[in-house]
């Protein structure tokens, strides 16, 4: 029987992120359908250095002890980003605001420590995460790193994590990646490093798309877009949302027959895509592995049950799955 890692098996890797919860209870189905995973939220600052003198690597290391056993390779997610990183990292021991000299070796020292563990067993980091601003007219998203450090945090990041595991591939990853006015500054931020010198390999585009957007058009314009940068891409956080980000219905219990149509279409839309480009795209990972868990259960509507997956609530394969499978 086919499965996604083998069908693709000349392509890319098929990866999933996992959790505590479901690289146990979705194993089976992680180990028969995948071959490369992402931490969902364990390896993030405040999960796996949640106080100044301690690290927490319990999770991480027992999420690649699975991958080892199972032949998987493992993403490392995320080392810089505004969200979920603890107040005290920015803070001094009276709670004001460290100055950027003691940020800086703040960040060396955790890059240094979290990339150093795993030297040689990570294939890629998603060094820094959504540093573009979505506002119009805006380059950097306001942040405790851009307003202490300044513009260059992503740049020293990037040489931190190089300098700590040199066989990694080192990317950047955002979201809305997509969107034109997005994508021009995501492709003026890697451009601009390039040119520094900095030691970035790949873009990570998070693909947080659903039913309706975005359009097939604006995705294959940022893939071509970020290629010409001299990079290569990872698809770093698929899922397909039933639901427009701003449809805030909570009617429903279960997919509808058309919804589940729909979504068996765009998922054969967006891997024709990825097919078609395959020689700058070397990974495709959903962030999650069947319906039974998904992120967007609670967002951008708390409690709102989605089903953005190729399997449904009881690990079963829905239509897009049988679509993936039926395109070459
Ligand atoms: O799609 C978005 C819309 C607004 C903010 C962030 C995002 C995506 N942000 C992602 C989603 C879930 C987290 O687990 C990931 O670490 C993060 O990279």
């Amino acid at each position: 029987m086919d499965t996604l890692k083998s069908y693709f098996k000349d392509d890319f890797l098929i990866g999933a992120a996992v959790n505590k919860a479901s690289i146990d209870l979705d194993r089976t189905l992680l180990t028969e359908q995948f071959n490369s995973i992402t931490a969902e939220n364990e390896m993030k600052f405040e999960n796996i250095h949640p106080e100044k003198d301690r690290y927490d690597f319990s999770n991480s290391d027992y999420f690649l002890e699975v991958a080892k056993a199972n032949g998987i390779a493992l993403r490392g997610h995320t080392l810089v980003w505004h969200n979920q990183t603890p107040a005290w990292f920015f803070e001094d021991e009276n709670g004001h605001a460290v100055s950027r000299e003691i940020l800086l070796e703040r960040m060396q020292a955790h890059i240094e420590t979290v990339v150093g563990r795993y030297k040689g067993q990570i294939y890629a980091w998603d060094v820094v995460n959504e540093a573009i601003s979505d506002e119009e007219g805006v380059f950097f998203r306001p942040s405790k790193w851009l307003e202490i450090i300044g513009e260059d945090f992503i740049d020293h990041a990037f040489r931190f994590a190089h300098a700590a595991d040199p066989t990694a591939k080192l990317f950047y990853n955002d979201y809305n990646e997509s969107n034109p006015g997005k994508r021009e500054k995501i492709y003026t931020l890697i451009k601009g490093m390039k040119a520094r010198g900095i030691p970035i390999h790949g873009m990570g585009l998070q693909a947080h798309w659903n039913l309706y957007d975005p359009s097939l058009l604006d995705i294959e314009t940022a893939i071509e877009r970020y290629s010409e940068c001299g990079v290569e891409l990872h698809i770093t956080e698929m899922d397909v949302s039933m639901f427009r980000f701003d449809d805030k219905r909570t009617d429903l219990i279960e997919p509808t027959k058309d919804m589940l149509e729909a979504q068996a279409q765009r998922y054969q839309d967006f891997f024709k895509l990825f097919l078609k480009h395959r020689a700058k795209i070397t990974s495709v990972t959903f962030w999650g592995i069947s319906d039974r868990y998904t992120w967007l259960s609670d967002f951008p509507v708390k409690g709102r049950k989605n089903w953005p997956f190729l399997f449904d609530t009881n690990n079963q394969p829905k239509p897009a799955y049988d679509r993936v499978l039926d395109i070459k």
